[in-house]
Formats: structure tokens, C-alpha cells, sequence
């Protein structure tokens, strides 16, 4: 560079849409967007009744954002992706998704559809939707992020559970939260006991022929012998445990959300990392 060259542009901030924007998550992460200088938010997608057309952040009490509401998922998709200066590998819109798990797959797929980058918080997604998701990335030759814990301690967790599933042949997983999660088990235990399945073997072979006289008391059972427990109550954010025993020892794992705040951080990380990916990731671990 001489004296007198300019000095390099700075690179375009990350457009971001948020669906679920008046969420739980949602407005968490309407804050992280709006705070992060590298991020714009350029879209905020929401089918409450009632909030059409309003600005987001009067709407969420943050002030003026000059950000409309909408409940038109395709029409949002489609501005956002015509707005964007930079398409191609590296470039493009974002959709960060905290809605339901009954729209999931169709936003998700939509996304690709448009072009637009998926960041996936939403829970409730079938492995066999997952498949077909990934199938959608690379028929697409697009990044995407399916992420169902976006907790670095959590995924922690995950990696601890895994490393001692190795050594035990006993194991049941909790998870706990507030009363209003649709969907059970949770995601995030779904994927701690897949991971913990990567090992190929058994888990709790029966000692005694089990009888439930109340129905469900012993959790659901999976395929390789795990139990896994969802416990909901007002009070709660999002906790898990997962428990070891031997003879003579119990070994236990915890992670406690106590506020959406610890999403953030791996919510913004995936959002900058998700255009450079070669295909659909799962799990935050494969981005850390
Ligand atoms: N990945 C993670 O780290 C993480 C963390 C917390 C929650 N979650 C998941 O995120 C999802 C949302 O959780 P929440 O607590 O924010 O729920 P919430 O009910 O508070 O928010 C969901 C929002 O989505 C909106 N919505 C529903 N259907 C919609 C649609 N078709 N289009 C646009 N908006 C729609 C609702 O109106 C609501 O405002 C759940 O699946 C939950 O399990 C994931
Ligand atoms: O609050 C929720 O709902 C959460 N959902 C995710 C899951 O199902 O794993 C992550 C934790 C919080």
C-alpha cells in the first residue's frame, strides 16, 4: 500500500433475519445481532398476531431498529436475499431460526431455497429431516448450521459424556425445563445420547424384568438401552444431567442455563462461520 492508496474497505456486516423474533430466543438474539458490529440485522420474522408491520425493537422495547415485523417467511427470505451485495461462497444472507418444531424443516428448506444461509436453533427436527436437509445443502452447494444446544458448556458436557461412556455400561440422562418447550426430549439430549451411541454398544443391560405400574416412570428407552427423562417446570431455563453407575460409584454430569444469554456467543460464532461451510453441520462441537 503507498501513502497515498485507500485504505482497504471494511467487509460488509453478516444480513441477518431472525424468525422467532419475538421469542424467548428470538429477541435475545435480535439484541446479540444488533449489538455485534459485524452483524445487520436486515429482516425479523414473527407470526404473533397483532405485530405486523411494526418495528421489532419498539416492538421487543430496545427502540427504534427500522426493522418491520413480518409474518411473510418467503417474502422476508426473498428481500433479504436480493439485498445482499455479495452472494457466492463466503457472502450472502443468514436466517437464524428459534421458532417451532412443527415449521422447522419447511425454513429450513426454504432457506436454502433462497439462498439465504440457515442457522438452526429450533429444536424437534427427525433424523430423517436431517438428511434430507443436508441433501438440500449440497444440492445447493451452501453452508447451513442445525445446532441444538448453542452452550459451549454444553457441548462440554456432551464431549464428557461421550469420553465416559467408554468406561461405564450404565447410564440414564435427565434433561429439565421451563414449562413452555414443546417438544420432549430435548434436542440437546437427543444429541448427547447419539453421541454417546457413537461407540456401537449397549447401554443398561437389564438386571431384572423391569414392570412399570405407572406408565413412562422409567423415561423413554432408545435403541442401544439409554433412558433419557424430561422433567418441566416453571422455574426452570434448560438443565441436563447425565448420570454413570458401577458398582460402589456413580458418576454425574450438569450443565445449567440459568439465562438465554449463554446461547449468544455460539449463536454469533455460527452466524459468522455458516457461509464459509462446505455442506449442513450439526451440533456446535463441529464448529468450535
Ligand atoms: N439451540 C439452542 O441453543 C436453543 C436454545 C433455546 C431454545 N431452543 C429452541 O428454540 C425454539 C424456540 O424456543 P423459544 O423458547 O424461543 O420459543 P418461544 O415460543 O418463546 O418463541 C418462538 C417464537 O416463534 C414464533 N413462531 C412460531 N411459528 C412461527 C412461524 N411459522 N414463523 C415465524 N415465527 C413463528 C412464535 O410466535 C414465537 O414468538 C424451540 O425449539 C427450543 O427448543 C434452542
Ligand atoms: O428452552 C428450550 O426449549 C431449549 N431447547 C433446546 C433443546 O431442546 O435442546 C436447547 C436448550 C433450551
Amino acid at each position: 500500500m503507498t501513502a497515498s492508496s485507500p485504505p482497504p474497505a471494511a467487509p460488509a456486516p453478516i444480513p441477518v433475519v431472525v424468525a422467532g423474533a419475538l421469542g424467548r430466543m428470538g429477541a435475545e438474539v435480535i439484541k446479540a445481532v444488533v449489538a455485534a458490529p459485524d452483524c445487520a440485522l436486515v429482516g425479523a420474522i414473527d407470526t404473533t398476531p397483532g405485530h405486523e408491520g411494526e418495528d421489532v425493537g419498539l416492538a421487543l422495547g430496545l427502540g427504534e431498529l427500522e426493522v418491520a415485523l413480518s409474518g411473510d417467511f418467503e417474502g422476508t427470505l426473498c428481500q433479504a436475499s436480493q439485498s445482499v451485495r455479495q452472494a457466492g461462497p463466503g457472502g450472502g444472507a443468514v436466517l437464524v431460526d428459534f421458532t417451532h418444531p412443527s415449521v422447522v424443516f419447511e425454513h429450513c428448506r426454504g432457506a436454502f431455497a433462497y439462498g439465504v444461509h440457515p442457522v438452526i436453533g429450533t429444536t424437534g427436527l427427525r433424523p430423517d429431516q436431517l438428511a434430507d436437509l443436508a441433501r438440500f445443502a449440497d444440492k445447493a452447494s451452501m453452508g447451513g448450521a442445525v445446532v441444538p444446544n448453542f452452550c459451549v458448556g454444553m457441548v462440554l458436557l456432551q464431549q464428557a459424556a461421550a469420553a465416559a461412556a467408554r468406561f461405564y455400561d450404565y447410564a440414564e440422562l435427565t434433561e429439565l425445563h421451563h414449562n413452555r418447550k414443546a417438544d420432549a426430549p430435548s434436542g440437546t439430549c437427543l444429541k448427547t445420547a447419539e453421541l454417546m451411541e457413537e461407540l456401537g454398544k449397549p447401554f443398561n443391560p437389564p438386571q431384572v424384568e423391569e414392570h412399570e405400574s405407572l406408565a413412562g416412570c422409567r423415561g423413554g428407552l432408545r435403541e442401544s438401552g439409554l433412558r433419557l427423562h424430561s422433567v418441566r417446570l416453571p422455574g426452570l431455563v434448560a438443565h441436563q444431567e447425565v448420570m454413570f453407575g458401577s458398582p460402589g460409584e456413580t458418576y454425574t454430569l450438569r450443565h445449567d442455563t440459568i439465562d438465554r444469554s449463554a446461547y449468544m456467543p455460539g449463536v454469533l460464532l455460527t452466524v459468522r462461520k455458516v457461509r464459509s461451510l462446505g455442506g449442513l453441520v450439526y451440533g456446535l462441537e463441529r464448529l468450535l
